[in-house]
């Protein structure tokens, strides 16, 4: 062994197989390294009673790992990349993203698709993104929120406190839950949300070695749409709070389509959607935030009490 990293990444079982996907993919690309998984708990997943804006909002997750990258505790960090902020902290990089899941939503329900579901039926979600979409397509449905991991949620649905509950495909495909969705949730009816899907390895920006090492994993597709993504989430400085999503996909000639989503908790929704160059991805997820906007999505975002420019 020429050298050791340390992998940092949370308990849950969700974390736990990216964490091991990531080191097998290391272990592959450089025989040569060992790698050792270190377990950080982070105050949200120990406090699933609160809601996590009360204890620091969803950047929490990140920042605890950040925090172990910085004490050197780790060299590297795992993270989904939906769990991060838009905008990183100057000492970190994000140094590669693996190659993207299934980017869709699922229905997990005891009561069929979503179009089937009875009238007033209680849907688990804490997402304002999946709710706003929720609303547009069924406004009779009763909309509650739901908090825990992937299985502590499947957990509360099959004790019957909802009807259904939406969760991300990528994450039951990791799990091997796959077989519990009852309907993957066309990104036309629900737009996912930025980064969801991929995983994302963050590193200590003045690290030059771990970064190179981990670079090896890079998949440049995922990372051109994902970096699209995540430029519409940071021209928006909406927060986490805000109903918004985006979704970028990848065409054989060298293009990319930006969708992205500004909605309301009362169901409406503005969609934007725009094609360019690879190339220009942050530009082209930016000017998707900036169209949507100014054709009304600032006034709906200020609506809900969320000013764009505040950041949380
Ligand atoms: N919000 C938590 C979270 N962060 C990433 C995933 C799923 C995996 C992914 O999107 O890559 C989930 C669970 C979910 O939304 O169902």
């Amino acid at each position: 062994m020429t050298h050791s990293l340390r992998l940092g990444t949370r308990g849950s079982a969700l974390a736990m197989t990216q964490a091991r996907l990531v080191a097998a993919a290391l272990r592959e690309t450089h025989p040569d390294v060992a790698i050792e998984i270190v377990t950080i708990t982070t105050k949200g997943d120990v406090r699933t009673d609160v809601p996590l804006a009360a204890i620091g909002g969803s950047g929490l997750f990140a920042t605890e790992l950040e925090n172990a990258l910085r004490a050197g505790e780790i060299d590297l960090a795992v993270h989904s990349a939906k769990d991060l902020p838009s905008t990183l902290a100057a000492d970190m990089a994000l140094a590669a993203f693996l190659e993207r899941e299934d980017p869709r939503d699922v229905l997990v329900s005891r009561a069929g698709t979503l179009r089937e579901l009875p009238h007033g039926a209680r849907v688990g979600t804490s997402s304002p993104r999946r709710a706003c979409q929720l609303r547009a397509l069924r406004p009779d449905l009763t909309l509650l929120d739901i908090r825990g991991n992937v299985d502590t949620r499947l957990r509360k649905l099959d004790a019957g406190e909802y009807d259904a509950i939406v969760l991300a495909a990528a994450g039951l495909n990791r799990l091997g839950l796959i077989a519990r969705a009852t309907e993957h949730l066309a990104p036309a009816d629900m737009l996912p949300q930025v980064g969801q899907g991929a995983i994302a390895v963050e590193v200590r920006a003045d690290d030059a070695r771990t970064h190179a090492l981990v670079a090896a994993l890079d998949h440049a597709r995922t990372r051109a749409a994902v970096v699209a993504e995540r430029a519409f989430l940071a021209r928006l400085g909406a927060g986490c709070a805000a109903p918004t999503g985006a979704h970028a996909t990848l065409h054989a000639d060298g293009t990319l389509t930006v969708e992205g989503l500004i909605g309301h908790a009362d169901g409406r929704t503005l969609r934007v959607g725009a094609t360019g160059p690879v190339e220009h991805a942050a530009t082209l997820g930016a000017a998707v935030a900036e169209t949507l906007l100014a054709d009304g999505g600032d006034a709906l975002l200020r609506e809900s009490g969320l000013r764009v420019g505040a950041v949380g």
